[in-house]
């Protein structure tokens, strides 16, 4: 039997950020505020003479992952990648890091690298920075928790807080997060929009998400519609960042997103990567 390692990651819906701009990677990134979810990516990994990485998703299958193949690449490792995740991809869920950090949490133990937990997500965020596929998600889903990071990278200081309710989203399809972080007017705006404070809780986290996302001017014309729906019932929402999907929290949440497509019920995560298992 070939020898297979299984691990998990986290995924993160960002609600409000900024970029920063470092001399390299590892200083490059975002600060912003987001929520770590129970929801993320499985990467199961074996050895193999070439890289290989398969996205599956609803049974439907994806073949390659520019980033997980250049982390793979930088570690002078080859290997048979499989991820699979529920939720959709490229839809403001934080889908790409939480692929890297699954992937290489596995690859880590299936080759016996010694990596500490840091080495793995600062290498996860260099590829994720490099691939411009986002700023902040590594940072945030290395461990749980409604999220504030008040510098860019891995290292920055971050606070977590773990509300027990949970949070509701609906995804009207994707949103390419390059080509928005490549715009230099669109960093302009999100700079002067971003809110001087991180949320107290997660309808803070809501309320604050939403007024940056309405000076930011990032609010994709379907998103617009759900927003309007959730004023009109008192529900605090947002939407995803970068993706062409809403969040929202507190009563009724779940009832008005059903109206406009499948509602996913997220927890806030209690925790970052983790190894599921290596066999045999
Ligand atoms: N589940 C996944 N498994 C492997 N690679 C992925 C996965 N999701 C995204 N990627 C890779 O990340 C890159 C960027 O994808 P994209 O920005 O569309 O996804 P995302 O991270 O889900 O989006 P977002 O950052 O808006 O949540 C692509 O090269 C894609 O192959
Ligand atoms: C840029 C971003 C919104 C893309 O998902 C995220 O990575 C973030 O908050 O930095």
């Amino acid at each position: 039997m070939v020898r297979t390692a299984v691990a998990f990651s986290p995924g993160h819906i960002s609600g409000f950020f900024r970029r920063v701009e470092g001399g390299d990677p590892a200083a490059t990134g975002s600060v912003g505020a987001g929520v770590v979810i129970d929801e993320g990516v499985r990467s199961t990994v074996s050895p193999a003479h070439e890289t290989s990485v398969r996205v599956v998703r609803q049974g439907i299958v994806a073949a390659g992952s520019p980033p997980v193949e250049y982390a793979l690449d930088r570690l002078g490792v080859t290997a048979a990648v499989t991820t699979e995740c529920r939720l959709p991809i490229g839809a403001g869920f934080g889908l790409s890091a939480a692929a890297l950090l699954s992937t290489l949490t596995a690859i880590n133990h299936l080759f016996d690298l010694g990596l500490s937990t840091d080495e793995v997500a600062a290498r996860a965020h260099e590829a994720e920075v490099l691939h411009r596929s986002g700023l902040g998600d590594v940072a945030a889903s290395q461990a749980g928790g409604v999220v504030c990071r008040t510098g860019p990278g891995i290292h920055a200081e971050i606070t977590r807080i773990y509300p027990e309710e949970p949070l509701y989203a609906v995804s009207l399809g994707p949103l390419p997060t390059a080509s928005v972080l490549s715009s230099e007017e669109t960093m302009a705006r999100i700079a002067a929009a971003f809110p001087d404070r991180c949320p107290r809780d997660l309808p803070d986290f809501c309320h604050l998400s939403r007024g940056f996302a309405g000076k930011s001017g990032l609010i994709a014309p379907g998103v617009r519609g759900v927003l309007e729906a959730c004023d009109g019932a008192g529900v605090p929402a947002s939407m995803t960042m970068l993706g062409n999907g809403v969040f929202a929290c507190g009563d009724g949440a779940d009832q008005v997103l059903a109206r406009f497509g499948e509602v996913y019920r997220l927890n806030v995560a209690r925790s970052g990567p983790y190894l599921i298992e290596v066999r045999p």
